[in-house]
């Protein structure tokens, strides 16, 4: 886990930094002047099934809610419409934070940085058998991500710890205004695949306070390892190479 806390501060000799070759990394800065308004782009259609939800886990980088995202999940869960041409299947979210209020988001808007940064990962379930392929593949994936504001207003779990979950509609984390901005990229951790279509709601998330503080006790290490807290899980931003970052709304 050395070499990820280093990834954390882009330190990492490893392919973190940059994946070499990388023209659509991810995160990025969102100049708000410099998108673009694109009237083609349709509303976002989000729909989760709460009884898909499976279990929680801490998988060394943050930790992650899963969800049932087989054939046989009867219901619609995930996301179409928007700039996605196929139905996109919800298969985890998970969250990235810092050590401080002052940092932890990965995307940024005009510079300003957030407590932490919500991440709802789908996957092109038209196009790919699994998830696996997904990931690796051209508009394999397509990932909602908000920012989590104001944090006003809650024991350890070490890496690869996991719990099971009741039913949890994510819809709830989604906040009301529907104007975002939308822009090619990759995952923000190994192996930083370029498969991602990024949707960035323009509103953050109000959270209480408490609520990153709780995910500033969680751990990068393994139990019984000396304990190293799981903070700064957030990429540096990346270079736009060029890229268009379209908007919702004008
Ligand atoms: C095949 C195993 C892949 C596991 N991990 C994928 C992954 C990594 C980062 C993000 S993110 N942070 O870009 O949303 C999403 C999904
Ligand atoms: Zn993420």
């Amino acid at each position: 886990f050395t070499h990820l806390f280093l990834w954390c501060w882009g330190l990492s000799p490893g392919p973190c930094v940059s994946k070499s070759g990388g023209t659509r990394q991810s995160p990025i800065n969102i100049q708000r002047r410099d998108s673009v308004y694109d009237p083609h782009l349709q509303p976002l259609r989000v729909s989760y099934d709460p009884a898909s939800c499976r279990c929680i886990w801490n998988t060394g980088y943050f930790f992650q809610v899963e969800f049932d995202d087989s054939q046989t999940a009867l219901s619609f869960t995930g996301i179409s419409g928007g700039p996605l041409e196929n139905h996109y299947r919800l298969r985890q979210f998970h969250f990235h934070w810092g050590a401080v209020d002052e940092r932890g988001s990965e995307h940024t808007v005009d510079g300003h940085t957030y407590p932490a940064e919500l991440h709802l990962v789908h996957w092109n379930a038209a196009k790919y058998p699994a998830y696996e392929e997904a990931v690796l593949g051209e508009k394999g994936l397509a990932v909602l991500a908000m920012c989590l504001t104001d944090t006003r207003a809650p024991g350890s779990c070490s890496q690869d710890r996991r719990a099971a979950m009741g039913p949890f509609n994510p819809s709830c984390l989604l906040p009301a205004c529907q104007d975002y901005w939308t822009y090619s990229g990759s995952l923000t951790t190994p192996p930083l695949a370029e498969s991602v279509t990024w949707i960035i709601q323009k509103q953050p998330v109000e959270v209480a306070a408490s609520q990153v503080s709780a995910f500033r006790e969680l751990l990068f290490s393994p139990l019984g390892e000396e304990e190293e807290f799981m903070v700064d899980n957030c990429r540096p931003r990346q270079p736009l190479m060029g890229r268009r970052v379209r908007s919702s709304f004008r």
